[in-house]
């Protein structure tokens, strides 16, 4: 599992620890050399062999030039831009004569930053406010596109707690962060903007919850309900799926498909007469009609104003299990039935167009149109509003998955290759989550567990190319099996 603390966290536990070390620029030393370390190494993955730091005001740009005095120790050629800012440490001719060539803001900084071969962003760290400097936004416009950025510690002008997206900052190819991941690493505001991370240890430990966290491959043993000798289809775990409808028939065969390769004991399907018909003759295993079960889908392909055929009596169904105390995933037409609060453990699978329109029935009339752009631009925090007005834990597709409880640590995936968004992979989706709920997981494990196998599925559908959502759900029981045997 990978953790992401709080920019507060990780500055309390470096003060705990710097208290115990006899230097103060100690901490700062191991991280200058983590990341010479692996600026170092793709240099020689290049061939190349100019460095130009970034120099911001604060720490951060410290880092970066330390960082830059052991590379040019090594050969490299190393030049720092300066704004018209005082560094943190030192000042212009101390680095000079430490090997690293300043250039002020009032210099020829545009050709030095041209023949750039990796460029250290230390502008902003963990002290930035979201957005940079204007001298800095010169300097990322004028960013050599063949040039490898490495950022030190986050992308200089991200928001270092991952909530607001930002498209006048910096766009890494790598970024070295040190100690622990932040949230700015993987939630999904920024997590675009990061390239590759990589962790450089400086000796913190970090305790209590994380901001964030993301399930990796070897946690899936540890969470996926695997059945013992003593088990029996009842107990586990009998899914009811109120899906689809006359117009929309192939969401319960994609949702069914799914929730029975993922081990469930037993399907109950309620549709209505067209896609009941589709269900029968894909998903044989699936019974047909109400029933006891231990959780519910509700929503995929499903209209709230149809008036065809057996609309009526599947919608009187669908509220019965949303007013049950039975835990429940509700996506799609389903969330339009969702009025307020629910008890019992739930899991609202909305995409930002969904979450957008929810949050505006519900958040009263006090409240400002919220759009979908708003959503995509700030995921976190209206994913957590939606989470507290209905008691619910909120799943956000996207290219990162959020898993957002009321309360507490929060879960970002991202295992999913673009291709996976394609019509009917969010049927897909509700199948496997709602398998896992009904064998008694809860929303934020069959949430964050389900949107790993669902990516993990996409990518062995058919490696590197294009996935269509029935290969997909064709592709759950194996890629359950591949995640528990590997
Ligand atoms: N705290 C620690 O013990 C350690 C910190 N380290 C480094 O220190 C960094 C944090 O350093 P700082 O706290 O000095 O903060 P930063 O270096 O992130 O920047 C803070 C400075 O930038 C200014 N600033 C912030 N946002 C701005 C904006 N949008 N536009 C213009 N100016 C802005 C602030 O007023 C302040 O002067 C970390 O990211 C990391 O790189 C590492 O050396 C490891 C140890
Ligand atoms: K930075």
């Amino acid at each position: 599992m990978l953790r992401a603390w709080s920019a507060d966290a990780v500055r309390s536990a470096e003060a705990a620890l710097m208290a115990t070390l006899d230097d103060e620029g100690e901490l700062m030393a191991r991280a200058a050399w983590g990341l010479a370390r692996v600026c170092r190494a793709r240099l020689e993955e290049t061939g190349g062999s100019r460095v130009v730091v970034l120099a911001g005001p604060g720490n951060n740009g410290a880092d970066a030039l330390y960082a830059a005095v052991h590379l040019a120790d090594e050969g490299a050629e190393c030049v720092a831009l300066q704004g018209p800012w005082p560094l943190a440490i030192g000042d212009s001719s101390s680095w000079q004569e430490a090997g690293v060539r300043i250039v002020a803001a009032d210099g020829d900084w545009r050709a030095v930053l041209t023949g750039a071969d990796l460029v250290l962003d230390g502008v902003l760290g963990i002290g930035g406010r979201p957005g940079l400097p204007d001298e800095a936004v010169a300097w990322v416009d004028a960013l050599p596109p063949d040039a490898y950025v490495v950022a030190v510690d986050l992308p200089s002008g991200q928001d270092p707690a991952g909530e607001v997206a930002h498209e006048d900052a910096v766009f890494a190819d790598e970024t070295v962060t040190f100690g622990v991941p932040k949230p700015v690493h993987v939630l999904p505001a920024t997590e675009s903007a990061v390239g590759r991370l990589t962790v450089v240890d400086i000796g913190i430990e970090l305790e209590g919850d994380p901001e964030v966290e993301r399930l990796d491959f070897a946690d899936v043993p540890g969470l996926w309900p695997v059945p013992t000798a003593s088990d029996d289809k009842y107990s586990r775990g009998v899914l009811g799926v109120v899906a689809g409808g006359e117009s929309y028939t192939g969401a319960p065969v994609l949702c069914c498909t799914a929730a029975v390769g993922a081990g469930l004991g037993m399907l109950r399907y309620v549709g209505t007469p067209a896609p009941t018909a589709l269900v029968r003759a894909s998903v044989p295993e699936a019974v047909i009609g109400d029933g006891r079960v231990q959780a519910w889908v509700v929503g995929p392909g499903l209209d709230t104003t149809s008036r065809a055929a057996g609309s009526k009596a599947q919608l009187d169904i669908a509220r019965a299990a949303l007013a049950s105390d039975l835990p429940a995933l509700v996506d799609a037409g389903g969330l339009d039935l969702v009025t307020g609060r629910r008890d019992a453990p739930t899991l609202l699978t909305p995409h930002a167009g969904e979450l957008a329109r929810l949050l505006n029935r519900l958040g009263g009339a006090d409240s400002a149109d919220v759009t979908r752009q708003q959503v995509q631009a700030s995921p976190l925090a209206h994913a957590r509003r939606a989470a507290r007005l209905t008691g619910a834990t909120v799943l956000l597709k996207g290219a990162t998955t959020l898993v957002v409880p009321p309360e507490g640590t929060v879960r970002s995936q991202n295992d999913a290759p673009p291709w996976l968004a394609t019509a009917g992979a969010g049927d897909v989706l509700a199948g496997v989550c709602g398998a896992l709920l009904a064998a008694g997981l809860s929303p934020l494990d069959a949430g964050s567990l389900g949107a790993l196998v669902h990516g993990v599925a996409a990518d062995r559908a058919n490696p590197g190319g294009p996935v269509r959502a029935l290969a997909l759900a064709h592709a759950i029981p194996g890629t359950v099996a591949h995640l528990l045997t590997r």
